[in-house]
């Protein structure tokens, strides 16, 4: 303890002595260096706490040793490709290994799968998954294949073929498949599904159940799934398999429901801070003309990172995306825009091209969120206001999964929050938390990541200097804009228009005063931003009216506005200067990448090109940003080595071709320095990749375009690998089986026999990723043939699998908890904020409509 508090004061020295010496570009090398340090913890203290997130008790030490360990370090490393477990996982597994039934509550990110992927190897049999949402069922499944794993699933998805495969794995044990995930309603409705589970039971094969998302079992969690509270039946018929419920944030009163829902009221329960170290979180000013306010987006990106550091850009309405994504193509940077109101198949395929790193931002509304699994994702932008910070929180939070530094930046401007408020005003405390984000804007001193923990009722820990207020604090000066504030007010009262806009205000305002005094006065954001203030203080309030087309919101006058014309109350405004012109912050992990060698491009490049070469998985697969960084700083010069950071497993894939680049580089590069780190890494901008990488890449991504027609080509330029694309991935596939059955983790009863399977194997991974099959587009949403011992005749069902009847209420159902609940309520709310609705809901709704 004594040690952790002289390192963090250390820390703080240091940074205060490189922002002195070197101004701001020593600060923000300092923070940098600091993100990486956060990072680089829990590899010196393998399953221990570190700074990253925060463990918090349960009934027994799970930290000691247990006879497993070796083999779930050899799992790890070898075939997870994971060099050392984050703070609770390795505990948490423990529990689960010892049959103790677990409640987990780890932030976005923290490595929640991990959890109960490598016990579901470590047990014999089959591990169930339930998942609420099909992307997110189908990426895990990608995932979990890519690593040689055998693993299927239960959707609307699943080919008839697919399902008796997988039917008979569950009664006969055959095929060796070895996590199963399904929906709640596959639970809930299948009889059949129950009776073959029943059976696997009973001949001892069902190694665990995992619930993910376990927040949707509670009516007070923020999206409630009527067919979670089933879920308790697994507990009931199984009552010996443990059951692990996840979860990225919930309040005590979820997890109390959680565990009565699923019949777990003694369960260990593991907790993590909703803290993400490696964020970090700025507000910039949004400029009022539309096109500056792109340039300041575009500037951001293209100052801060390189075409294949993916990003996100949120926007509030359809039309938005679609420009924004436009006028950031004009400006020179691969976007494109993606929302509910487009046809499935283009939506997948945009997707896929981003995860593969083809485009580098997507331009969505707030329905591209569900289902994310992309880990490197430097960026999230928000060029509209989230409804929340509880929103804010999760959407941002899809930036950095795989902890590294990445930036979330907010454009704020006060005009936004009318357009959020004639939204939300008519949910459950929606002004209240709209109004609490608009306070997080507002302010200039306050620290972000605090506002977090506030909210989320943590208690507050250092934000090691990780968000704008706390980088560039100092330079903020107090502007009292009391006098400015009584004559908006005055002229509001004095006002015959009932009805006016915030924005008509500041312009009746300005026009009173007259050209010559504004000039010296307030901007026009200025005064934006003093009526929002007299709003979030009670001294105007919004109204809401409904017209034909839309729901407008005003402001008028209210009760406490007489305090202010009484002289007793003082409105201030902070206000940014020097430091906070906010130019400073771009690219904080630009500043890192600046200390990095040309070698971190050329990797990144080479696993961008075994993944074309592969044609069904994404880079991040191949190669981890983290893998790189290691890479990176140990050059390893044999086969041994690179399987120290990599694994055996990718070693068996790729090995050789990562040893030969290593080498080849070594040797075009002898002189190049290369600094001894291990922390954060991203590929640095306008570092020179070396043309063979470069044409490496062309040809890659040639080969991939022929792979997906269907054409047998040579994989190039790796010396090592000159198989045909299409033998590559027949030849991968025996090497993951034989890899996996090598492996002394791992159960030899536990693959899938690929020289009978094989075929399926590949199809069903390329329709994954390409999101077609033979061609023909997979659309998101099929037409299915329900059980039918469930409901008698064959009745057309959604294919998302959430609907269940006609007229029965969406899956997320919106509940009224009681106030110090909801002001506490720590969501991951995947609800849409704005008219877009999340896309699997509006296909839901669409279909019924159909009906
Ligand atoms: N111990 C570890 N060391 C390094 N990387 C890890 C570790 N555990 C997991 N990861 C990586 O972190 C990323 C996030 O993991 P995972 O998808 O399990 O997060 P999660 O907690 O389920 O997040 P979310 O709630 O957003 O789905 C993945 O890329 C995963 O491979």
């Amino acid at each position: 303890m004594i040690r952790e508090i002289e390192r963090s004061a250390a820390v703080d020295l240091d940074l205060l002595v490189k922002s002195r010496r070197y101004g701001l570009g020593g600060y923000r090398s300092a923070i940098a260096a600091r993100a990486a340090r956060a990072q680089s913890g829990p590899r010196k203290q393998e399953g221990t706490g570190s700074e990253a997130f925060v463990s918090s008790s349960t009934k027994e030490d799970w930290t000691g040793s247990f006879e497993w360990d070796k083999r779930a370090a050899d799992l790890r490393l070898n075939v997870f490709g994971i060099s050392t477990y984050r703070t609770n996982q390795r505990e948490i597994i423990n529990a689960v290994m010892s049959g103790r039934n677990v409640m987990v509550i780890m932030a976005a990110g923290g490595g929640k799968s991990l959890c109960y992927q490598l016990p579901a190897l470590l047990r014999s049999g089959i591990a169930l998954i339930v998942s609420p949402l099909l992307s997110l069922i189908q990426d895990q499944v990608m995932g979990l294949k890519a690593l040689g794993i055998p693993a299927g699933m239960l959707t609307s998805t699943t080919t008839k073929e697919e399902e008796k495969a997988i039917y008979l794995s569950l009664e006969k044990g055959t095929g060796g498949l070895r996590i199963l995930y399904v929906t709640p309603e596959k639970i809930a409705k299948s009889k059949r599904f129950m009776s073959k589970l029943e059976k696997c039971n009973k001949a001892g094969r069902l190694s665990l159940m995992a619930i993910d998302e376990a927040h949707c079992c509670s009516q007070w969690g923020h999206d409630f799934r009527p067919d979670y509270k089933n879920l308790g039946i697994l507990k009931k018929q199984f009552p010996k398999v443990p059951i692990i419920a996840l979860t990225a944030t919930a309040t005590e009163r979820v997890q109390t429901d959680v565990r009565e829902m699923l019949q777990i009221p003694y369960s260990e329960r593991f907790t993590s801070s909703v803290n993400r170290p490696n964020l970090f979180y700025e507000v910039r000013e949004k400029k009022s003309n539309a096109s500056a306010a792109i340039d300041d987006i575009a500037d951001f990106i293209r100052g801060g990172y390189t075409e294949k550091q993916s990003g996100i850009v949120y926007c509030f309405t359809r039309k938005e995306c679609e420009q924004v994504a436009e006028e950031l193509r004009q400006r020179g940077i691969s976007a494109s825009h993606y929302h509910a109101d487009m046809a499935p198949d283009v939506r997948a395929n945009i997707h896929t091209r981003w995860s593969g790193n083809k485009i580098q931002v997507i331009v969505g509304t707030v329905a591209f969120g569900m289902g994310i699994n992309k880990p490197d994702v430097r960026f999230v932008i928000h060029h509209s206001l989230s409804k929340s910070l509880e929103t804010y929180y999760q959407e941002s939070g899809r930036a950095g999964r795989d902890g590294l530094p990445s930036h979330c930046v907010l454009f704020f401007r006060p005009a936004d929050i009318p357009r959020q408020s004639s939204m939300v005003f008519s949910e459950v405390a929606g002004l209240h938390n709209l109004y609490a984000i608009a306070r997080f804007c507002q302010s200039k001193r306050s620290c972000r990541r605090e506002a977090f923990f506030r909210h989320f009722g943590e208690p507050v820990q250092d934000c090691n200097g990780m968000c704008d207020n706390c980088a560039y604090a100092k330079e903020i000066t107090e502007l009292d804009v009391t006098a400015h504030a009584k004559s908006i007010v005055t002229l509001l009262k004095d006002s015959d228009n009932q009805k006016t806009t915030m924005l008509q205000l500041v312009d009746s305002w300005r026009k009173a005063r007259g050209e010559a005094a504004l000039v010296k006065e307030l901007s026009k954001e200025d005064v934006e931003r003093v009526i929002i203030q007299l709003v979030l203080d009670g001294i105007l309030k919004e109204e809401f009216a409904h017209t034909a087309y839309a729901t407008n919101a005003y402001v008028t006058v209210s009760a406490g506005s007489r305090f202010l014309l009484q002289g007793k109350r003082k409105i201030i405004l902070e206000v940014a200067q020097g430091l906070k012109s906010k130019k400073g912050t771009v690219g904080i992990a630009n500043e890192d990448s600046k200390l990095q060698s040309g070698m971190a491009h050329m990797l990144d490049a080479l696993r961008q090109q075994i993944a074309g070469c592969h044609g069904s998985i994404f880079p991040h697969s191949v190669l981890s940003s983290q893998h790189i960084k290691m890479l990176c700083s140990r050059r390893p010069d044999t086969l041994n080595l690179v399987e120290e950071v990599v694994g055996k497993r990718k070693v068996e894939q790729y090995g050789q071709q990562i040893l030969d680049a290593i080498r080849a580089y070594v040797k075009e590069h002898p002189d190049e320095e290369f600094e001894e780190k291990e922390g954060p890494w991203v590929a640095p901008k306008g570092s020179k990749t070396s043309i063979a990488s470069q044409s490496a890449q062309k040809s890659a991504s040639a080969k991939r375009k022929s792979i997906q027609r269907g054409v047998s080509q040579e994989c190039e330029p790796q010396r090592s690998a000159k198989k045909s694309c299409a033998a590559g991935k027949a030849e991968t596939l025996k090497r993951e089986t034989s890899a996996l059955s090598k492996s002394p983790g791992v159960a030899q009863d536990a693959y899938i026999d690929l020289d009978s399977d094989s075929d399926d194997d590949v199809e069903l991974r390329e329709h994954s990723v390409r999101g077609d099959i033979n061609g023909k587009p997979v659309p998101e949403i099929n037409e299915v043939e329900d059980d039918e011992d469930i409901d008698g005749p064959k009745k057309k069902r959604l294919g998302i699998e959430e609907c269940t009847q006609e007229g029965e209420d969406l899956p997320s159902v919106k509940t009224n908890p009681p106030k110090e609940q909801r002001a506490k309520t720590v969501t991951q709310n995947k609800r849409p904020a704005s008219d877009d609705e999340d896309e699997d809901f509006v296909l839901v709704k669409r279909t019924r409509r159909k009906k």
